[in-house]
């Protein structure tokens, strides 16, 4: 709807007004905020001057103890109210450019008036402290203009609900303080404004999406009633933009009890971490912690075993399988292993263990055992059979720190320990004969020293030969875990009792020949590293870490019932929101999240609600139309109306035409003023294939699994790895059939596909992958090289 030159002119007073204000607040704030900053440095160099440090008599401890309270309450109450100015004036800062998007009035039911509310990315009050100048985006009265059209509209409030009517929206594009956009729609948020912004180019970092929530992204962002929130959406949905508004708004609206490093991210790779991390920070929160389950992998699992990443799994995966025998079982087994039913196995296996079959580590000493398997597995089996797996490990842990307390003691008067006192050091005597000399003095009565420093230094030989087991038993070591993971794979009549009823998968002799045979090796491959981890904490009870109060898990169709088991046992006081596509599953294993699902089930019905997002905004009308095509259920993907080129794909005999080709295309769409393009490959092999070809013909740069971040230019970069990111152009290097045509292949292409925002370029030398071939032909424009 059109706005009048005096509105416009009215609206750009008000801004200039907002501003001035801002201008004339922030002058008073920040010379307060620098003497708050001056005064903190001051007192933590001069702590100690203003502290009476007098140790006399308890009275002068008493003394000295408060004395220092008082300066450090000083202290901590300047460190917080220069922390709190110091926030408010970084808002101000940046609401100076952009005071805010969104206009609505609303008239609420029974009052005389409407409210004029102006939404931005942080509120701000008139001088009197009271007036709202701006509302924040996240406060309740500002959800109306992210939720209805003008006309009734309603929002929840602590107070309850409170209803009434929008008489007018109104959105705003402002940049350095000037209107360059202004419009009133008749909608949830302009398609106008939308389009406007989608219109840009993608960056090397993602954006945040305030101004523009749709309806839908806004039940995820302010969900806040279940203990399990599940979004499945298309790609480009915006799951990932709702993920992170999501966590700034549960910030703001548990400020007082929620900090940022109680959040965590899990995501599907660093560089995505790296993408996605200025989103935050740009709407004046701090980051959440981000991670990958790798990582956490690695780090509970990385010095015993050498770990397989997703990644590799992933390449061995794709590659030819021609040359590899035990591709079909491994194949099976990364399913197998991934599932509720290995999940079950392994509980029940907890249960049996309860009752027979633990597998202990003999305790060595000296070449002779010491404590034998045997000897534990007695005593483990004597315990009360209610009693817990986990609880009898402490139990036998406490009866081996007795059992080596005693047998330490009587290992002194062995003779070995006799000859070692010939090969001490002076430093050793030296020890000995001090804890003797401390020992005397607490002692009046006096000792034969001769005797006594033999016994004491016998003592201290055994006591440091004996710190190994020790330390062993502490860690738990006495369990043998690879032990017994690796029984399950050898053991076949005890798998087959442990599965049932459900079967076991078809090649489980070929898993179990594999799974040994890495196991070996100390190599754990990626997909029994979570069931390994879980039977380990199972056995030693699971590590928890109740600090964090919410877990964001990003491309969740990538990860297995098991791994949200470990999640949900991992972190028992957050809450969980799951966010993923079914169509981009790409790993072997995979999780659907829709249905009735393991997932859906973790947390129960009650407590589980789950969102679909079927528009898709990332790109145009042409590619969504085009790789929608490639999945069943494509056709519930609705593009939203941004038009831009159809998909163009080319065909060459000769591989060599197509890299011409390419290099002209990446000319043209620079030209074009793109420039952020991606070169997407199958596997880390395509992509240095691509790389070096292309070398020469444009600023490259190659991705690989370790490249810390992203930055702007050309990217060459397997498929698995722009998971979750997105490019102005994308050009698939090898759309052919010899590289994509198994049906397992499919979601990998369609990943690719869907990461292009506004031009899509498909090339193959030779045929052309299925894939596309079998796309209704008007959703392409096909061109064939002929040399
Ligand atoms: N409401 C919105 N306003 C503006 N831009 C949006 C909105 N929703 C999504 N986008 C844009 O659409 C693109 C895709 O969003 P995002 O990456 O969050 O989607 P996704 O569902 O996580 O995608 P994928 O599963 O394909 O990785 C981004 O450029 C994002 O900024």
């Amino acid at each position: 709807m059109s706005i009048s030159p005096e509105e416009w002119k009215q609206e750009q007073a008000r801004v200039d007004l907002i501003r001035d204000k801002l201008t004339r607040q922030l002058l008073q704030l920040e010379p307060n905020v620098g003497q708050l900053k001056d005064q903190v440095v001051d007192i933590r160099k001069h702590f100690w001057d203003e502290v009476t440090v007098n140790l006399a008599n308890d009275d002068d401890v008493l003394e000295t103890f408060l004395s220092m309270k008082q300066q450090a309450e000083i202290l901590s109450e300047r460190e917080r109210s220069h922390r709190h100015l110091k926030k408010l004036a970084d808002r101000m800062n940046r609401l100076l450019p952009t005071p805010y998007f969104g206009r609505i009035d609303f008239k609420e039911d029974g009052s005389g008036g409407s409210e004029r509310v102006y939404v931005g990315v942080s509120s701000f009050l008139d001088e009197d402290g009271e007036t709202f100048l701006v509302y924040d985006w996240r406060t309740p009265i500002a959800s109306l203009y992210y939720d209805f059209p003008p006309g009734p509209g309603e929002y929840d409030t602590p107070g309850g609900l409170i209803r009434g009517d929008i008489e007018l929206k109104r959105q705003f594009i402002i940049r350095n303080g000037r209107i360059e956009f202004l419009f009133d729609t008749g909608m949830m948020i302009g398609d106008e404004l939308l389009q406007e912004v989608l219109s840009k180019g993608a960056g090397s970092q993602m954006k945040t999406i305030v101004a523009t929530i749709q309806k839908e992204q806004n039940r995820i962002i302010r969900n806040d009633r279940t203990r399990m929130l599940i979004v499945q959406g298309a790609a480009g949905s915006g799951k990932t933009s709702a993920a992170l508004q999501r966590v700034a708004y549960l910030l703001y609206k548990h400020r007082t009890t929620l900090k940022a490093d109680q959040m965590v991210l899990f995501s599907p790779n660093p560089l995505f971490n790296s993408y996605v991390s200025t989103v935050l920070p740009e709407l004046g929160e701090e980051n959440m912690q981000q991670t990958t389950f790798q990582d956490y992998l690695h780090h509970r699992l990385g010095r015993k075993f050498d770990i397989e990443d997703p990644f590799e799994q992933i390449e061995y995966v794709l590659q030819d399988e021609a040359n590899k025998p035990d591709y079909p079982a491994r194949i099976d087994g990364i399913r197998y292993k991934a599932s509720a039913d290995f999940l079950r196995l392994i509980q029940r296996y907890r249960d049996h263990l309860g009752q027979e079959d633990m597998i202990f580590r003999d305790y060595r000493f000296r070449g002779r055992v010491l404590i034998s398997h045997e000897q534990m597995l007695a005593q483990f089996y004597s315990y009360d059979p209610s009693i817990r797996l986990p609880n009898k490990v402490v139990l036998l842990k406490e009866w081996l720190l007795r059992e080596l307390k005693v047998l330490e003691q009587e290992e002194r008067k062995a003779d070995w320990v006799r000859e070692e006192l010939n090969y001490l050091d002076n430093e050793q005597y030296h020890q000995a004969y001090s804890r003797l000399r401390n020992r005397q003095q607490d002692d009046e009565a006096g000792f034969d020293d001769a005797d006594q420093e033999e016994e004491l230094l016998k003592a201290m030989i055994v006591k440091e030969k004996f710190k190994p087991l020790r330390s062993r038993t502490r860690n738990l070591r006495f369990v043998d875990v690879p032990a017994l993971y690796r029984k399950l794979f050898e053991d076949r009549g005890l798998a087959q009792r442990l599965a049932d009823p459900e079967p076991l998968p078809r090649m489980w002799e070929e898993i179990c020949a594999y799974t040994l045979g890495r196991l070996s090796r100390s190599e754990l491959p990626y997909e029994d590293a979570t069931p390994y981890l879980y039977l380990q904490e199972t056995i030693e009870g699971f590590r928890t870490n109740t600090i964090v109060r919410h877990v964001l898990v990003d491309e969740a169709q990538d990860y297995s019932p098991f791994q949200f088991e470990f999640l949900k046992r991992l972190f028992p006081r957050a809450r969980m929101t799951v966010l993923g596509d079914f169509n981009q599953a790409i790993f072997a294993h995979s999780t659907t999240l829709q249905g009735q699902t393991p997932v859906a089930d973790l947390y129960g019905e009650e407590e589980t609600e789950r969102i679909v997002l079927h528009r898709s905004y990332r790109s145009t009308k042409e590619i969504v139309e085009f790789t929608r095509g490639m999945l069943q259920d494509g056709m519930d993907i609705e593009p939203f109306q941004r038009e831009g080129g159809k998909p163009q794909v080319t065909t060459a005999p000769m591989p060599a035409d197509l890299v011409r080709r390419m290099a002209g295309d990446i000319a043209a769409l620079h030209a074009e003023g793109h420039l952020s393009i991606g070169i997407i490959c199958k596997t880390a092999a395509e992509s240095e294939l691509a790389y070096n070809e292309l070398l020469g013909t444009a600023d490259l740069r190659l991705i690989r699994k370790d490249t810390p971040s992203f930055e702007k230019g050309v990217l060459v970069i397997p498929a698995y790895l722009a998971k979750g990111v997105e490019f102005d152009a994308v050009l698939l290097y090898d759309a052919s059939a010899a590289n994509y045509s198994r049906e397992t292949q499919r979601k990998l292409f369609y990943t690719a596909c869907t990461r292009a925002m506004h031009r899509l370029y498909l090339y193959s030398a030779g045929p052309l992958s299925p894939f596309v071939t079998a796309l209704d032909p008007s959703t392409y424009e096909l061109h064939s090289i002929h040399t």
